[in-house]
């Protein structure tokens, strides 16, 4: 389970939160929701482990993530929504790199099935910069496939995504819940999956 107590989160002179508590267990999601600039990514990148809150604690299976960033960082994938993908490399070799980053090997054909699965046959082995805004979004997003985490971690995941494209990935976090994940996810819009808990900032 992944839990935050009373974390208070500073951003150059503004105070974004305080107080601010959340749990998420085995098959549950959270929808955390509000207008532009009120800390939904600065929430997001605390959760993930890669700022620290200025108050509170987070933790992982009832543990202080600070204690094992190693451990919680193998059970958990975040994706941010700024363009964490590189446009000189393929859409092949990016996931290969993402997956050399985490410290796992991947197969080709279990990557290029990924990519086949986001919508991207005939396009694995362009240089990302010739891919358009919303493939790029797919190539960043076929992580979620190849590399199996327990809890994901999103950021406007379906931004730039056409509507084929917002069901297959709403259709993906609903297997990763069923079958026992867990994943905070932001968004503008609706989300397409079930019953999930909700945190307004
Ligand atoms: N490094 C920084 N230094 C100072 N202020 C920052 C920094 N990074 C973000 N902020 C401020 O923190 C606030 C929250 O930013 P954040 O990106 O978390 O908002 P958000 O809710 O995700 O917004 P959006 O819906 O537009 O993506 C904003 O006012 C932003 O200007």
């Amino acid at each position: 389970m992944l839990s935050a107590h009373q974390l208070t989160c500073v951003r150059g002179e503004r105070t974004l939160f305080t107080g601010l508590d959340l749990a998420v267990g085995a098959g549950e999601w959270l929808h955390v929701r509000g207008g532009n600039g009120c800390g939904k990514t600065s929430l997001l990148r605390l959760l993930a482990g890669l700022a620290s809150p200025a108050a509170g604690e987070i933790r992982w299976c009832e543990q202080p993530v600070r204690e094992d960033l190693q451990a919680y960082h193998q059970a958990m994938l975040f994706l941010g929504h700024q363009g964490a993908v590189k446009e000189e490399l393929t859409a092949l070799e990016n996931l290969q790199l993402a997956a050399e980053l985490d410290g796992a090997t991947l197969d080709d054909d279990e990557a290029i099935a990924a990519l086949h699965r986001f919508g991207l046959k005939g396009r694995e082995h362009l240089p990302v910069r010739f891919l358009s805004a919303g493939q790029k979004r797919r190539v960043l997003l076929a992580r979620l496939v190849t590399r199996k985490a327990k809890l994901w971690i999103l950021d406007e995941p379906f931004t730039a995504l056409d509507t084929r494209a917002v069901d297959m990935l709403g259709g993906l976090v609903g297997e990763h819940l069923a079958a026992g994940g867990m994943a905070v996810v932001t968004s503008h819009q609706a989300i397409p999956l079930g019953n999930g808990k909700a945190i307004e900032l």
